[in-house]
């Protein structure tokens, strides 16, 4: 990230938030193939295990791209958090699951923050460099619930 070795283990020293997820998705149907639908991550960083099924997929300029199950690897993704403290130099990325004709299996694991913790952009990504921050300060537990809020109770539109 371009910051001193060791800056997000000092950071974020508090482990009661991060968990684990074991993910079964059923095999698509002519009527539905959703696993999970387009999303960021809110946390800071998430691992990802999958078996060789297939199905994850990024958005990239426009286009889903597979995440191509590869024997042996793990797939990191950015979350919004990371993006916040960075400023946007590096982004969360927006991604989903498309349930293929058999059972896929995956873990993620899901490093987060403290939910008492705040968080904004940091000055190596603002002050130190002359750009301003793109975002307000958070409390994790605030930012999670505006998410959850949204999701649930959208704003509502004008006709
Ligand atoms: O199952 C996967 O490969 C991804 C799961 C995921 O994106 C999530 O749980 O946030
Ligand atoms: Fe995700």
């Amino acid at each position: 990230m371009g910051l001193p070795p060791g800056f997000l283990r000092g950071y974020n020293d508090a482990r009661g938030f991060d968990h684990m997820t074991a993910k079964r998705y059923f095999p698509a149907t002519e009527e539905e193939n959703v696993g999970i639908s387009a999303h960021e991550d809110s946390n800071c960083i998430t691992f990802i295990f999958q078996d060789d099924v297939g199905g994850l997929e990024v958005l990239n300029d426009g286009d889903w791209v597979p995440a191509e199950p590869v024997d042996g690897s793990i797939i990191v993704n950015i979350g919004d958090v990371i993006q916040v403290l960075s400023n946007d130099k590096l982004k969360s990325a927006m991604h989903r699951v498309v349930r293929k004709p058999v059972h896929r299996h995956s873990f993620a694991f899901f490093f987060n923050l403290h939910g008492d913790k705040w968080f904004e952009p940091l000055p190596e990504f603002t002050a130190k460099i002359g750009e301003p921050p793109r975002y307000r300060r958070f409390l994790y537990r605030e930012y999670h619930q505006l998410r959850v809020r949204n999701k649930t109770h959208p704003p509502a539109r004008i006709d």
